[in-house]
């Protein structure tokens, strides 16, 4: 946009109005230099392009990137980031996957732009699946590693990160997914779904990490009770439990992150160290602990019932179909 002129292109301040230009010419929000211009515009995007104003704006005040399972979407004019999970068929957490969440995550701490992410799902029916279960059936013993070390790494930067983090929970959420969910500070779940930690139907035992955060939502008794049984919470029930904070329909969810999100005029700082003395004893105390961690996770996953007791689920998710 060239100094000096409307970055809507309505012509004042020298440029002439471009009619077949305005819808284009919007991009220059982001940039917009003359806020004076933007009654005398809004009326001219509607009688020229037919769309409704706020349409357009949204649209483009929104950048979209696509990358490796990830969609993030940057709304400049609120400043929420929506990391959209996008692996089909389940977004399973794989090596890859939690790299680049990971990575992902990073650059969303450091935008000074972003003051708050929505963690969702593009994925119907499905917020995520959890761990990657191929990832620890018959695995390779580096790569099984480099996986749970980037689990810790994800969960790490995801628990402790210092904008305001909300799920807009769209579909089923066990195990690994439930762990996403309850990292944010806030979560707003679909009617008619699942959530909670599932582990031991899996043979598997949730590490302490895990359960910290459990037993944080939940209390001690209730969380014996549903980490043993490896109980799925309906999203009604975990309502009732205080797992999440709002059930609604499926099509509200992202509106109501967006509203309580909006309601959170709080002070960034206050609000940022507020969550750091709450949350950093259970982020260091694994920090402190990753190598013991991921060899107690080598150790559990190679034993022979473990191993026996993954392939049988896995076998049964797949017979499902049949
Ligand atoms: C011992 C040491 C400590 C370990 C600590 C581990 C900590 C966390 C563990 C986990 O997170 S383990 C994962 C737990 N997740 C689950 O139990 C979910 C399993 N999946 C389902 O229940 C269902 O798939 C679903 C999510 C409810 C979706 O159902 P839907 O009917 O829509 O889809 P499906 O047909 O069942 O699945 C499609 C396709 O995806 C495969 N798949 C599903 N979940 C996973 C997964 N977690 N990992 C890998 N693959 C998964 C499923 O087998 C299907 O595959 P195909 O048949 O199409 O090849």
């Amino acid at each position: 946009m060239r100094a000096g002129t409307c970055a809507w292109n309505c012509g004042r301040g020298g440029s002439p109005l471009r009619y077949a230009n305005a819808e284009r010419s919007m991009a220059a929000l982001r940039t917009l230099r003359f806020p004076s211009c933007l009654a005398f515009c809004r009326k001219h995007v509607n009688s020229i392009t037919g769309r409704s104003f706020a349409k357009c704006q949204a649209r483009f005040l929104s950048s979209v990137t696509e990358r490796d399972g990830l969609q993030v979407s940057h709304n400049s004019n609120t400043g929420v980031v929506t990391l959209s999970m996008n692996k089909p068929p389940v977004n399973s957490l794989n090596l890859e996957f939690l790299q680049s969440m990971h990575k992902t995550l990073g650059e969303i701490q450091d935008d000074q732009d972003c003051r708050a992410v929505i963690l969702t799902s593009g994925l119907t029916n499905i917020f995520c699946a959890g761990l990657d279960i191929t990832e620890m059936y018959q695995p390779d013993d580096k790569r099984l590693r480099e996986f749970w070390t980037s689990l810790q790494d994800m969960w790490i930067r995801l628990y402790s990160f210092p904008k305001t983090t909300m799920a807009a929970i769209t579909g089923h959420s066990p195990a690994g997914g439930a762990l996403l969910a309850m990292s944010c500070d806030y979560r707003v779940m679909a009617e008619n779904f699942t959530i909670g930690l599932n582990e031991t139907k899996l043979g598997i035992v949730a590490p302490t990490w895990f359960i910290d955060l459990y037993v944080g939502i939940l209390g001690q008794r209730l969380s014996e009770l549903a980490l043993q049984t490896g109980k799925l919470f309906t999203s009604e029930e975990a309502l009732k439990v205080g797992l999440v904070d709002q059930v609604v329909p499926l099509n509200d969810v992202i509106p109501t992150v967006e509203k309580e999100l909006s309601e959170w005029k709080i002070p960034a700082l206050a609000r940022g160290m507020t969550k750091d003395v709450l949350r950093r004893i259970y982020w260091r105390k694994l920090q402190e602990t990753q190598d013991v961690d991921t060899e107690s996770f080598v150790f559990l996953i190679k034993q022979e019932k473990v191993q026996q007791t993954l392939g049988l689920y896995l076998q049964s998710l797949k017979n499902k179909k049949k």
